[in-house]
């Protein structure tokens, strides 16, 4: 809803649904009333709108879009009295003015905000575009270039810039309501003609601006159609008077929030929401538990990983001891951070002064008790469990009682390891992806005797360093990497039945995936899984070689050891799957060598290879995928789908706008999933990863949409 006061002749219009104000039908409805009430007032001579509480409005409600229509009025039909009052209109903008927020602000004749106030379009990154007039109105105020800019990335402004741009007429440092009723005041008398934008015309920036822009965008937002669409709404501002411009850009807002992208983008939205919400099995949870304070933190390990969590901690502002083995690999670790931040800075992502800062608050060390006083500590060293553990009960008698160790281990037991120290409860798994200060997962573990105050310290700490915090239970590879092995494996199985690896790549490639399976191998470096599943058979007794097909009566398929023993090692040796020419160049093309290497495989085993669609190359990698997710699910390793569907958009790319995997299984229904595992199943007996998962038979069953499985899972614990 929306309340009014009239505070001496200043009608004041709250919006009132928080925490964010999103405009609900209600607020809408409020809006439209209060605005003709203070038109009607002829005591009345001002007005001014702001949001109740931090925010001002974060756009139209989004869960609205999920039915079949929206109610009226829209934002249009509340806001047309702004728009056309000859009192002046002031919003009072504190916290955020985003979408359908920023709309509302547009309609009114001046806007003021706050310091730390952020506006923007941020419609792109749930599916759709600024469909309350945003696209023909933030032209006729910033010019068309900058609009582009803002609509199509979705980024919010800040209020200095905001200033700048003309998008804020003044920034207010006393309080918001205060300051817009005085602003208000003082503009009372002028004539408002010159500040209504609809009245204005868009400059010509030609049409050579939108083809390069739709290139530009293409590569940007590879695969999202939205981004698309902002410019042919932008254009038409450019192209068409204001009211034909209006009713193309709610033509194309309306294409758009039917579209299967816009679906998948929104649950993608909520998922990330749902899944901050973390339970563990004691019933112990985020809205329960209490982070511990973290000032400073220790990275033990400078290599790939340790280097980049280093990095992550210090550009987010917290002072952390870097710890080696010696000084050699110490400085190495440091010259990454150093030519990070660098990057950092060439490519604008950061300003020197912001890289010094970060670098002022790294401290360096060859020795372990350097990390006595810190707060938590991420052990980064290489997999192996008895150097962890030797770690791990170091650490414990160095540490704080209440310091907190978490490892990043990608498979290791992190109850193994906790049972080195005296403090299991405050033992975790804090899981970064290559490249660490890159990709955004972090896959926080806890194990059985893990505390919620251990666990709430690190999905805050994931938080606070910008990352997507996610809560797994322990298990084998934990859930990211157990769900990649089925489908690594089928790729591999793929190739050997006849697809080469570049088909393979293409289709995931052309699904939206960044990268396909056999690129990414190359860039990880084809050594790293040959050492892994060497010594991942050793402990289970037993010797592999590039003969090996099958273990303990399941497939393997060994190529990529093959390519490994010709010291085609993926990008640091300049060939793995594809050419790279030289070492350390990332441009990848098809190598013959390897077509040669699969055919002499396949006849050295007498495979016989055919014609494999990229349909089927997609449904077998990720089915396999997808079924070890519900296994995953089953077993209560995640809580619920949108965790897993969390992961594989933040820690392998999968497009937001397919919404995860598990919400592709839902789209595709679960009774056609299910039929298609148990036919591989049928047909591939001696992969284990077919056995179809019992929870997947369960609700396949039903036709539960994916917000209730979770209900389904609990209501049946034993399946
Ligand atoms: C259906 C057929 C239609 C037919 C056509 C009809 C035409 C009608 C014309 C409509 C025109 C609409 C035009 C408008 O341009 C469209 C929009 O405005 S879309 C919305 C754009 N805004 C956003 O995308 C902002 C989203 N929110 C955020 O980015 C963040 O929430 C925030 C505002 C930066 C705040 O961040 P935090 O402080 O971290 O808080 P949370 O993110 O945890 O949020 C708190 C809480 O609020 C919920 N929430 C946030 N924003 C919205 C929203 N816009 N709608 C609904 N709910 C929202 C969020 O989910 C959290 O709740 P929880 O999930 O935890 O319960
Ligand atoms: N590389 C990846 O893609 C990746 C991704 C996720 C998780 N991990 C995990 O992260 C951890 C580190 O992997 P990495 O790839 O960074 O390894 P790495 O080999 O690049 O780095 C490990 C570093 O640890 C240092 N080290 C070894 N023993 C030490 C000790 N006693 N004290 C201090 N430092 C010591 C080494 O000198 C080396 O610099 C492993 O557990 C790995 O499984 C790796």
């Amino acid at each position: 809803m929306a309340n009014y006061r009239n505070k001496g002749g200043v009608a004041v219009i709250e919006l009132n649904n928080p925490p964010v104000n999103a405009l609900s039908f209600e607020v809408r409805s409020g809006l439209m009333n209060a605005l003709k009430r203070a038109h009607d007032d002829k005591d009345v001579k001002c007005i001014v709108i702001h949001g109740k509480g931090k925010n001002f409005s974060a756009g139209a409600d989004i869960k609205e879009f999920g039915g079949t229509k929206q109610q009226k009025p829209w934002i249009t039909d509340a806001c047309r009295l702004a728009d056309e009052s000859s009192k002046p209109v002031v919003a009072a903008i504190a916290g955020t003015a985003l979408g359908g927020g920023l709309e509302v602000a547009l309609f009114c004749h001046y806007r003021i905000g706050t310091p730390s106030c952020r506006v923007g379009f941020p419609e792109v990154q749930i599916g759709v575009l600024p469909g309350a007039g945003g696209t023909q109105r933030l032209p006729r105020l910033i010019g068309v270039k900058h609009s582009i800019d803002m609509i199509t990335s979705g980024r919010h402004v800040m209020a200095e810039e905001a200033l700048k741009l003309g998008i804020l007429d003044k920034i207010v440092t006393d309080d918001i309501i205060e300051e817009g009723i005085q602003f208000a005041k003082s503009v009372v008398g002028i004539d408002v003609g010159g500040r209504i934008l609809r009245n204005r015309k868009v400059e010509d920036a030609g049409s050579k601006v939108f083809d390069d822009e739709i290139s530009r965008v293409k590569k940007k937002y590879k695969g999202y159609i939205a981004p698309l669409f902002c410019l042919k709404a932008i254009q038409a501002s450019m192209q068409l008077p204001y009211d034909a411009g209006m009713e193309q850009e709610l033509k194309l807002f309306q294409q758009l929030v039917s579209s299967g992208q816009a679906k998948a983008q929104q649950y993608t939205f909520f998922a990330e929401r749902i899944s901050a919400r973390w339970q563990l099995p004691s019933g112990a949870n985020s809205q329960t538990a209490s982070p511990l304070p973290v000032k400073t933190a220790g990275v033990i390990g400078a290599g790939t990983m340790g280097a980049g969590i280093a990095l992550c901690l210090i550009t987010s502002g917290i002072p952390t001891v870097l710890v080696e083995q010696d000084q050699k690999f110490l400085e190495k670790g440091v010259k990454t951070v150093e030519g990070d931040l660098r990057g950092s800075v060439a490519l604008k992502k950061m300003t020197a002064e912001q890289a010094n800062k970060a670098i002022s608050v790294l401290k360096t060390s060859v020795n372990l008790e350097d990390l006595h006083d810190v707060d938590l500590v991420i052990e980064a060293v290489y997999e192996n469990l008895a150097l962890k553990k030797e770690i791990f009960a170091k650490l414990d008698k160095i540490c704080k009682s209440k310091t907190i160790l978490c490892t990043n281990t990608s498979s290791l037991d992190i109850d193994t390891i906790a049972e080195a120290t005296k403090r299991r409860d405050k033992v975790v798994g804090t899981h970064f992806f290559a490249p660490a200060y890159i990709m955004k997962l972090q896959e926080n573990v806890y194990g059985k005797d893990t505390s919620a105050e251990t666990v709430a310290t690190v999905m805050a700490l994931g938080k606070r360093i910008r990352k997507v915090p996610v809560l797994v239970g322990t298990c084998d590879s934990f859930v990211a990497n157990r769900m990649l092995h089925p489908y690594a494996t089928e790729a591999l199985f793929l190739v050997e039945e006849g697809a080469s690896p570049y088909e393979v790549d293409q289709a995931l490639e052309d699904f939206g995936m960044p990268m396909g399976m056999f690129r990414v191998s190359d860039l990880s470096g084809l050594d790293i899984g040959y050492k892994v599943r060497k010594e991942a058979a050793k402990r289970r007794g037993i010797e592999l070689t590039s003969d090996t097909r099958f273990v303990n009566g399941e497939r393997v398929c060994l190529l990529a050891n093959v390519l490994v023993e010709k010291g085609r090692l993926g990008i640091k040796s300049g060939k793995g799957w594809y050419n790279y020419g030289s070492p350390g160049k990332r441009e990848a093309t098809p190598d013959p060598e390897v077509l040669d290497t699969i055919e002499e495989y396949c006849r050295k085993y007498d495979i016989k290879k055919r014609k494999i669609s990229s349909q089927e190359i997609l449904e077998r990698m990720q089915l396999a995928m997808i079924n070890e997710g519900f296994k995953i699910l089953e077993e209560g390793i995640v809580s619920k789908p949108e965790d897993i569907d969390i992961i594989w958009i933040y820690g392998f790319g999968w497009p937001k706008y397919m919404g995860g995997p598990m919400f592709y299984a839902n789209e595709m229904k679960l009774k056609n999933v299910y039929r298609k595992i148990r036919d591989f199943h049928q047909n591939y007996p001696f992969s284990i990863h077919w056995t179809p998962s019992k929870l997947l038979a369960r609700l396949s069953e039903t036709d539960l949409p994916i917000s209730k499985w979770t209900s389904l899972i609990n209501s049946n614990s034993k399946l």
